[in-house]
């Protein structure tokens, strides 16, 4: 069976003039539909920038992206945006819409050249902004909300996009603790009952080892290991991510804690 998201023999990395740094070689990872698959890696391991090559937002320095079996690079812009939602920590030029015009760009890829919404338009819009919790800031300005505010608008904007792949950064970055909760569970069950395929980077360890279906794991060494949750939380891959001598992952918790 042809995997719905797959990179082959994909390296990411960085180039300055004549200069290519490679972060990330010889990847070979798939996703299939209805699976919430976590990035985890340290600080600088690669994982922004894993996720902007996996959606075309960069061009990798090796190998391809296939989603139902056709090559990324080839699938214009548009059609593109139909197939994969992203969601960034980047700050946005958007302060001057409101939260429902914001989430409303998400649904552009669908509507016509004039980009006009219909009745049906409006009721995802209003949906995918009451499934993050901030309907009562639809009106505000996107310059007047919070960090997690605005976090939220934009995993709205995604969800308004209705694609079947959704691609997030540190989705949970900014929100409060019962946001993250939330946010985590709303993301499991895009995957598990709408059967999106889901793919977060995130340092929230112990949750996504609960809620995810496959870890990418990025070791201190830059391999990146890819498995199903359960195996890989109880192999020793989890020790080659972040362990040290004082940090240690103990399977029972699922997270690590201070080496005693
Ligand atoms: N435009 C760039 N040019 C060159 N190197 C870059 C560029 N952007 C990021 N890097 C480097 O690439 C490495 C990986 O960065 P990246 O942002 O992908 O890490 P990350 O795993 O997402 O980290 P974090 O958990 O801190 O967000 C870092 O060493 C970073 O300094």
């Amino acid at each position: 069976m042809t995997a719905l998201y797959a990179t082959h023999n994909l390296a990411v990395g960085y180039v300055h003039g004549k200069h290519t740094t490679t972060l990330l070689s010889g990847l070979n990872l798939s996703i299939e539909r209805g699976q919430l698959v976590a990035l985890l890696g340290q600080n600088g391991a690669g994982k922004s920038t894993l996720l902007r090559a996996l959606t075309c937002a960069s061009r990798p320095l090796e190998g391809w992206i296939e989603v139902d079996g056709r090559n990324l690079g080839g699938i214009s812009l548009r059609e593109r945006s139909r197939l994969i939602g992203l969601v960034t920590t980047d700050r946005i030029q958007a302060g001057a819409l409101t939260v429902t015009e914001l989430v409303a760009l998400g649904r552009q890829p669908h509507t016509g050249f004039l980009g006009r919404l219909d009745d049906d338009d409006r009721a995802i819009v209003a949906q995918a902004i009451a499934s993050v919790g901030i309907t009562a800031k639809a009106q505000s300005y996107v310059a007047q909300l919070s960090d997690g505010e605005r976090q939220k608008a934009m995993i709205a904007r995604a969800l308004a996009q209705h694609t079947p792949i959704i691609v997030l950064d540190e989705p949970t970055a900014f929100l409060d603790a019962a946001s993250r909760i939330e946010t985590m569970q709303l993301l499991a069950s895009l995957a598990h009952e709408q059967h999106k395929a889901v793919v977060l980077s995130t340092h929230d360890i112990s949750r996504s080892l609960l809620l995810t279906d496959q870890l990418w794991l990025i070791t201190r060494d830059r391999q990146v290991l890819a498995g199903p949750t359960r195996a890989m939380v109880h192999s020793s891959a989890m020790d080659r991510v972040f362990s040290s001598p004082h940090v240690v992952f103990n399977q029972e918790h699922c997270d690590y804690e201070p080496q005693h």
